[in-house]
């Protein structure tokens, strides 16, 4: 066991290699070191003991706090769900908590967390809060898309110690509120920093980091602005990728490596970081670093999933897709019905509709012929979350599922980040989610810190290859029995004796549900709009693949009347917007080249 330090004296210089927990077992989510031993204060350590009932720290807290303490830059890719956020926040507060002269409000930011959406911005804030709990000089804030800009600036007038920011919001501020002050910034964290670049913030962030002196390649007339020798630069997620490695090159000197790459040579690393800075902005492959100047290997890279997270897959013919949803949802809640699952959609209009579908579809019990008795299909709560919900609303969302012991939460990738909800069991990918590395966020909202958890994903049989892009990053997943759960259910009150095999689509059970679900959005003018709009906005995002997932998700292949039946539609709406008309007249076209007919149209056996 490692000798308790003394309060306040310093930890000591790290090593550029990252200190490996050596009492740990190689696989295990724990470190078998406590807090004390990493160098944190007492008082903190009591705090996450005693307060947050943390016993001790997860492995990747036990390699990365002390380096985070010693002042390096660091980069860090761990499995989600295993305390990144604890970890560079612990030691933010641990030093700064030591600061002498005590922090004040008046001296402004000294560490800024950079997180790519609202809802993170929220939860990165709340354990901010938490952590400074016994330190009141210590003040958290954030800022962040969607707030009023006249409040933060009061805010940041009067000073936060720890500023959680969302990049656009933080870059206005940056430019326009004169009394926000960061002359004492001495951190700048990128949690999700493969996200944040993915979604679009590339130029943002080299704004951020021009205006605030810490680019390696800044002016001299940007860093005497601020101390950049003091500057400590962080960038974590559970994958790391190509853009990430331009944003290292940018803004880290020599870090600190944690779950990646461990066995290169410091040397080679710095030798690497110094040579090129690149931009954030362009795919170009020009601007993409030759293998030399990688600090994140470009490679078809394994993602770490947590090991315990059960990953499977259920293939489903595009008609009956909502009628297996529903049916897989009422069958877990029958089973447990204390529990949260998360169901990921691809678009706002795609989760708007089946938020009202599974919150208000009604049924007679059994899909008994002869009983006008009504009772909602799914009992649980519904809630959803999406880009476009205004800002209320998003925060009602996401803080009502949070606070569930039993609920569905239908959202788009705005929730796949770093969010942390208690207690959700079972995440199902309704809409395959496209790059690999965003499967791994998605089912990360499960199985987290040791917890169980299920992943689902939904799959048509034309896209079943999907299985094998996955596979090359190392994630396997089994076929899920279907057929089990629908004999579970009755028909006309009653459950079939002995069953013949029988295909999906016409099982009895199915074919009710799809018949149930036809008729309310039929019923319903709202719902039926709601069913049109998100048909359209599905479309769109499936053309919307990329590279070499386009050869998987083909539009083509799609059978247009059997996509309006999986939004509960009998028909299917005309496709109006130029994006539509473009992509039949590019179907026919195709059609004609592979010397096809137009695809046969299978009749539905029209409801009574
Ligand atoms: N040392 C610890 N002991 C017990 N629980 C912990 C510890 N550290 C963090 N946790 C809990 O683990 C959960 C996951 O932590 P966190 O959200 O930081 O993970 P993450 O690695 O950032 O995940 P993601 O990659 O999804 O963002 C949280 O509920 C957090 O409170």
């Amino acid at each position: 066991m490692a000798a308790k330090r003394k309060l306040g004296r310093p930890p000591p210089a790290a090593t550029p290699a990252a200190p490996k927990a050596k009492e740990d077992d190689a696989e295990g989510l724990f470190s078998s070191r406590s807090f004390a031993d990493l160098g944190l204060h007492p008082t903190l350590c009591a705090h996450l003991q005693d307060k947050m009932g943390f016993q001790g720290p997860t492995r990747i807290q036990a390699q990365a706090i002390p380096v985070a303490m010693s002042g390096q830059h660091l980069l860090v890719k761990a499995a989600t769900g295993t305390g990144k956020t604890l970890a560079y926040l612990a030691p933010i507060v641990h030093l700064l908590q030591m600061r002498e002269p005590r922090v004040e409000r008046t001296h402004g930011t000294f560490a800024l967390v950079i997180v790519p959406t609202r809802e993170l911005c929220l939860q990165v804030y709340g354990i901010a809060q938490q952590l400074v709990h016994r330190f009141h000089w210590l003040v958290p804030g954030y800022v962040m898309g969607g707030e009023s800009r006249s409040k933060e600036k009061a805010r940041l007038r009067k000073g936060i110690s720890i500023l959680i920011a969302t990049p656009g919001r933080l870059l206005d501020h940056l430019q326009h509120t004169s009394s926000f002050v960061y002359s004492n910034l001495r951190w700048i964290v990128f949690d999700e920093a493969d996200s944040i670049l993915e979604l679009g913030f590339g130029k943002a962030v080299e704004d951020i980091l021009g205006l605030l002196g810490s680019r390696n390649d800044a002016s001299d007339e940007n860093k005497s602005k601020t101390d950049p020798m003091q500057r400590q630069n962080l960038l974590l997620s559970a994958t790391l990728n190509e853009k990430v490695n331009r944003l290292a090159n940018i803004s880290l000197k020599n870090p600190v490596m944690i779950g990646l790459d461990e066995q290169k040579k410091p040397s080679e690393r710095s030798s690497a970081l110094g040579k090129k800075h690149t931009s954030l902005l362009s795919d170009d492959e020009e601007e993409i670093p030759d293998k030399h100047n990688n600090i994140v290997e470009p490679a078809v890279d394994d993602f770490k999933l947590p090991a315990q997270l059960v990953q499977r897959y259920v293939k489903v013919s595009c008609g009956s897709r909502l009628a297996v949803l529903l049916t897989i949802l009422k069958s877990q809640f029958e089973k447990q019905v204390s529990q949260k699952v998360v169901v990921f959609m691809s678009t706002c209009d795609a989760v708007d509709f089946h938020h009202t579908v599974l919150s208000q579809l009604e049924w007679s019990r059994g899909l008994a012929l002869d009983t006008d008795k009504k009772q909602k299909f799914l009992g649980c709560k519904v809630f959803r979350l999406h880009g476009n919900m205004d800002q209320e609303d998003r925060k009602k969302s996401y803080l009502g599922f949070s606070s569930e012991k039993s609920a569905i939460l239908v959202c788009t990738d705005v929730a796949a980040r770093g969010l942390d909800i208690p207690k959700v069991r079972c995440i199902i990918q309704y809409d395959s989610p496209g790059e690999a590395s965003e499967y791994v966020h998605r089912v990360g909202r499960t199985a987290r810190i040791g917890e169980k958890g299920e992943a689902l994903l939904f799959l048509q049989p034309v896209e079943i290859d999907y299985l094998r892009d996955l596979e090359l990053h190392g994630v396997s997943l089994t076929e899920y029995p279907f057929q089990k759960v629908l004999d579970g259910f009755p028909v006309n009150g009653e459950k079939p004796l002995k069953r013949k095999p029988i295909s999906l689509d016409m099982h009895p059970w199915i074919l009710s549900v799809q018949r149930t679900l036809e008729n309310y959005v039929a019923s319903e003018a709202t719902t039926n709009k709601l069913a049109r709009d998100a048909f359209c906005s599905w479309l769109r995002a499936y053309t919307a693949h990329r590279g070499e997932l386009k050869k998987i998700f083909m539009v083509k292949k799609l059978h247009l009347g059997h996509v309006a039946r999986s939004f509960g539609l009998k028909e299917q709406p005309s496709l109006v917007g130029r994006s539509h008309q473009v992509q039949l007249k590019k179907r026919k076209k195709e059609q004609k080249r592979e010397g096809q007919g137009p695809t046969k149209r299978r009749k539905f056996p029209t409801k009574k």
